[in-house]
């Protein structure tokens, strides 16, 4: 005799009918099993390029033209286009996921099908030991062979991933070539040559604008082709001066900060700071924070200091006009300020960070002249008169206030020196000043009334009257269950309708087949069908292993197709809305949470709803045949499911509670980290220039520490919940034992032989069926947000 342990079971089977049993049983199995995974692999392969294609035109496309043009016109016609691609992927990957999952479901069945077959035609004779011991250790590896084709996507997974990870790890890094030395006779000290790695993209590309208008040359038109190049930069700036940078259009004004602050490869010379930088870029990068945590930028709260900063930079008055004052949320996560309003939030953050050389491009081309006047005299030679300021700029009045002048041309410093000196000589700063008139006149009354009205002379920074109130929208978080009306409405909507009929009548009938075949074999063991003989009972039987497959096939198909249209029909409809929503919508809605929204939470819809549903539905049923089936062989034995079954309940309306809101919690935070994400991604040379890496790399792993937090605890609450499962269902198992020892006299072997089969089988279906049931519910939620 051998024995073959598995937990609480035992079973014990005779030695030759075991071999030959194992024999037939293995080769089928594994017939099954090896061509899942290619399956999988396949499934996997599709998954990864509908998301691929659907996050690339998320991201680069809608939300890109969203943000730079507001093109609400031709929406229509941009999602559906975008949209063609995914769209025919889709019915191929509603095939191979509906084949996979049938393969998954159906494997079990067809083994055991071929095994009783295969075992019976090779003359053996069927008892009911034997089919329900085999029966029995089917059921065992049901589970380990439903995890394996989960496990191997994972692994396969995890490699998509290495390699995209791996691509980024590898990539080149950013050389050091800026050199910080507090006792530096310089304040900048910058020799060498400096190029892009790439051509700017055309919209960027000033190049052709400015040689076409002014100066067309062959060289201009060669260069197009060639990344711009700065060359025989050598310049000496002493601590404390004012510099101003000047030229025309695409003359690399930007790229020669850029190369001072390492944006660019060196690829001759060197550069070296007498002191800590500060940085503002042309397009002012502005964090999803409060206006004060934008200006502090991680330093220590001053108020006086941060009072005067504001004075400066012009930005009492815009203080004041907002309810929160200077703890209002501004950025995507709150108010949109306009340009020149981000280029003096820019400039304010520079001037409290307090470094030693300011760095500031062109802050002065969206203000007016009124306000420029203003930030001129009170900011640069103001609060900053301490400081080596080099600013980039078209306002040719600030040339007089600067101690050094330097002019670009075609990557060159092609002048510099005083503005006397410069006015004076023949060049191209000459040509300028000339073509914008006498700039000495001008000035001096702008100054006057931007004193005036600039309510940066009234300290006082409370709200006024009609000042906005806060515009940042939380992020929603549905509460409570989600209501039957919702999962109505998603089938009506969706037009889904008649995949669903066709997929709830195969899992009726593909149910009633499976417990067919069961209590069909316990007829065949005790040869209970009068007139049958052995090839009847085989042929019936695969007869019903045909049908249950049939109707398994029918079920997967029919709800993966239902899932797969619904997910595209969303995505189509989400991305629709998001063209076409209002500009305040825009405004007021991180693109972080869009991209969230659209890309992680749509992926979950399209690969988990149409399969959670069928693993659902089915396992529902399939708790109903086994209860059926025990209570057919033990009707006293049902009585005992009644407290089971409350606790059960019980145990079940805690947990899907707190999972519900875990996940639902999880779900916003991710937000923040795409955030987060995309906010340092754009200010990357911000965040480079102020050396403040570490700070930012905290606040990102504090944002995913947070996100993580909730996954855990419902993790947690997920082998909460298993545990307790386990314990009703080995109470099951007992009880069914003690009944099967107690009325061994009463009930027949076979009878007790199926009831134990299908306890041991329901303990596992409880446990899954809590659990899809609750992510059913998290699916459903997404459609609601
Ligand atoms: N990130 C980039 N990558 C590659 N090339 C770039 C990049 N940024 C700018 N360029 C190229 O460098 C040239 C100089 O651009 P730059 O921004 O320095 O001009 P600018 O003198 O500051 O002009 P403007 O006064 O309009 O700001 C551009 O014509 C463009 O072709």
């Amino acid at each position: 005799m051998q024995k073959v342990a598995q937990g609480s079971l035992v079973i014990e089977l005779d030695e030759n009918g075991t071999e030959q049993f194992y024999d037939s049983s293995l080769y089928m199995a594994m017939l099954l099993t090896v061509r899942r995974p290619f399956i999988f692999a396949l499934v996997l392969r599709v998954c990864e390029s509908v998301l691929d294609t659907t996050m690339s035109i998320v991201t680069k496309k809608l939300i890109s033209h969203i943000a730079s043009s507001y093109a609400w016109h031709n929406a229509n016609d941009m999602a559906r286009s975008s949209l063609s691609k995914p769209a025919s992927l889709g019915h191929g990957l509603g095939l191979a996921i509906g084949l996979a999952s049938m393969q998954q479901n159906l494997i079990p069945t067809l083994a055991a099908v071929l095994t009783f077959i295969t075992y019976s035609l090779s003359g053996h004779k069927l008892d009911t030991a034997t089919i329900f011991a085999s029966l029995q250790l089917f059921n065992l590896i049901q589970g380990p062979l439903r995890q394996l084709p989960v496990t191997f996507t994972k692994l396969t997974d995890a490699y998509v991933a290495l390699n995209r990870i791996t691509s980024i790890l590898v990539a080149e890094e950013q050389p050091e070539t800026v050199t910080i030395l507090e006792s530096a006779e310089f304040a900048i000290e910058a020799v060498g040559d400096f190029a892009f790695e790439t051509c700017a993209p055309p919209d960027q590309n000033h190049r052709g604008t400015a040689r076409d208008d002014d100066m067309p040359t062959e060289e201009g038109t060669q260069v197009e082709q060639d990344p711009f190049c700065l060359k025989d930069i050598d310049l000496r700036i002493r601590h404390g001066a004012f510099v101003c940078i000047f030229g025309r259009i695409g003359t690399g004004k930007s790229a020669l900060l850029q190369g001072l602050i390492g944006e660019m490869r060196q690829t001759r010379g060197h550069v070296r700071f007498g002191g800590n930088i500060g940085l503002v870029t042309q397009n002012a990068w502005i964090q999803n924070a409060s206006l004060k945590e934008n200006i502090l930028f991680g330093q220590e709260m001053d108020t006086s200091k941060l009072q005067s900063v504001l004075q400066a930079c012009a930005l009492v008055q815009l203080v004041k006009a907002f309810s929160d004052g200077i703890d209002t949320e501004i950025g995507e996560r709150g108010i949109n300020l306009s340009g020149g309003q981000r280029s003096r939030v820019a400039l304010a953050r520079a001037a409290y960070f307090g470094a030693d050389v300011i760095l500031l491009d062109d802050p002065l081309s969206a203000v007016d002249s009124h306000v420029s006047s203003h930030l001129v005299e009170q900011c640069f030679l103001g609060v900053l008169k301490d400081k080596t300021r080099v600013l980039v700029t078209h306002h040719l009045d600030v040339a007089k206030h600067a101690d050094l002048i330097i002019v670009m041309d075609n990557g060159r410093v092609v002048q510099q020196g005083s503005y006397p000196d410069l006015a004076s000589m023949p060049g191209i700063f000459q040509i300028l000043m000339q073509e914008h008139g006498n700039l000495n006149e001008a000035p001096e009354n702008d100054l006057q009334n931007s004193c005036q009205d600039d309510p940066g002379h009234n300290s006082t920074l409370a709200p006024a009257e009609n000042a906005v109130s806060k515009l940042h929208i939380d992020e929603e978080r549905a509460k409570g269950a989600v209501s039957w009306a919702v999962y109505i409405g998603y089938l009506k909507g969706l037009k889904i309708g008649g995949h669903v009929f066709i997929a709830l009548v195969s899992l009726i009938l593909g149910q009633c087949a499976q417990v067919g075949t069961t209590l069909f074999l316990g007829f065949w063991a005790g040869r209970s069908i009068p007139g049958y003989q052995d090839g009847d009972y085989m042929g019936l039987y695969a007869g019903f292993g045909v049908g249950t497959a049939i109707f398994i096939f029918l079920l997967h198909y029919h709800l993966t197709m239902a899932g797969v249209r619904a997910g595209f029909l969303m995505f189509q409809t989400a991305i629709h809305h998001v063209l076409r929503s209002s500009v305040t919508f825009h405004d007021r809605t991180p693109s972080g949470r869009i991209v969230s929204r659209l890309t992680k939470d749509m992926s979950t819809v399209d690969d988990n709803l149409g399969s959670l549903w069928s693993f659902f539905l089915s396992q529902f049923l399939s708790i109903f045949g086994a209860i059926a089936l025990i209570a057919y062989a033990y009707p006293y034995l049902v009585i005992g499911f009644i407290p089971l079954g409350i606790l059960y309940i019980i145990f079940a309306l805690i947990y899907r509670h707190s999972f519900r809101e875990l996940n639902r919690i999880a779900s916003v935070t991710r937000s923040f980290v795409f955030q987060n994400f995309g906010e340092q991604v754009t200010g990357v040379s911000s965040i480079r220039a102020f050396q403040q890496q570490k700070y930012f790399l905290k606040r990102m792993s504090e944002a995913i520490d947070y996100e993580s937090r909730f996954i855990y605890s419902a993790i947690v609450a997920n082998r909460w919940f298993a545990s307790r499962l386990d314990m009703l269902g080995s109470l099951l198992v007992l009880g069914v034992g003690v009944f099967g020892v107690c009325l061994r006299n009463s009930v027949s072997p076979t009878k007790f032989a199926v009831a134990f089969t299908y306890t041991l089988q329901t303990t596992y279906l409880l446990c899954e069926l809590s659990q899809r049931g609750v992510w059913l519910e998290m699916g459903a939620l997404l459609l609601l947000i």
